[in-house]
């Protein structure tokens, strides 16, 4: 199923594609597979942007290129510094609508003997390509995540990742990352595409657990709570 690439990496092979992605990577300089070649299913919604979609329009109250965007809830399992075990993921805001991450993978995160587990790598990728939202200051949960596994990670590794939202439709957010091994320019790890769905606080309420909810609301720091739970579309 998968097609050998540049650099003995690797890439799903797309049906009715021959094997190749018509889209460009942000991270890569190519066009990317959102805006490209589709791996959607039909009758079910996929990483697409329909044609209505526009381009992402980064907030004028967004955090500046390079400021840290810390947690955004301290029991989160990405971000959070209440989780022992957490990836403790650090992101930074980019320039437009991206975002950086890094993250360094713990004997916690291990699968096979040294080696990252792939549901601790998408984890980390779920968490930056969440923290992009917070540059459109839109409250919004993962859709539909499609992750590549290029390399395998060793415990130890700094993975640096690099999110850009790619599109807009009515509720919808669409995004793709890429991970790299010990630095910005590193090999390739990890890609991925997304869709977010933006939603409203109830979504928080009805599903979680309403009392903790109003615990984190409390928190001193604003910042974090208007991440979290207070800018709705
Ligand atoms: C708070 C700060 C966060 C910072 C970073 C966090 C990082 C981590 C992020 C996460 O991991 S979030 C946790 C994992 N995700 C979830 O738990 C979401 C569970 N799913 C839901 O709650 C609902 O399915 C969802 C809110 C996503 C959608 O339900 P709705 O009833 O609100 O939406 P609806 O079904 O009416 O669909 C709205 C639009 O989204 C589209 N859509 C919905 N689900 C989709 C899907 N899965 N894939 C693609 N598109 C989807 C849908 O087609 C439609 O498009 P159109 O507007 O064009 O008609």
């Amino acid at each position: 199923m998968s097609a050998p690439v540049k650099g003995g990496e690797r890439r799903r092979k797309i049906p009715g594609t021959n094997g190749h992605t018509a889209g460009k990577d942000p991270a890569e300089g190519r066009v990317s597979r959102v805006s490209g070649a589709t791996t959607d299913s039909p009758g079910r919604p996929g990483l697409t942007p329909p044609p209505d979609a526009g381009p992402p329009v980064r907030h004028p109250a967004a955090p500046a290129p390079g400021e840290p965007l810390g947690a955004h809830y301290d029991l989160c399992f990405g971000c959070g510094g209440g989780q022992p075990h957490g990836l403790h993921v650090r992101s930074y805001a980019g320039e437009g609508v991206t975002v950086t991450a890094e993250f360094t993978v713990q004997p916690a995160h291990q699968g096979a003997p040294g080696l990252a587990h792939g549901g601790i790598l998408v984890s980390a990728l779920d968490e930056t390509l969440g923290s992009v939202n917070w540059l459109l200051q839109a409250i919004a949960v993962t859709g539909r995540l499609e992750t590549d596994f290029v390399r395998p990670v060793p415990v130890g590794t700094t993975l640096h990742l690099r999110a850009e939202c790619t599109a807009v439709a009515g509720r919808k957010i669409y995004s793709s990352a890429v991970g790299r091994i010990g630095s910005p320019d590193g090999p390739v790890a990890v890609r991925a595409d997304a869709v977010f769905i933006r939603v409203k606080v109830e979504h928080f309420t009805k599903n979680g657990r309403p009392d903790e909810v109003k615990v984190a609301m409390t928190d001193p720091d604003a910042r974090k709570v208007a991440r979290a739970f207070e800018v709705n579309p």
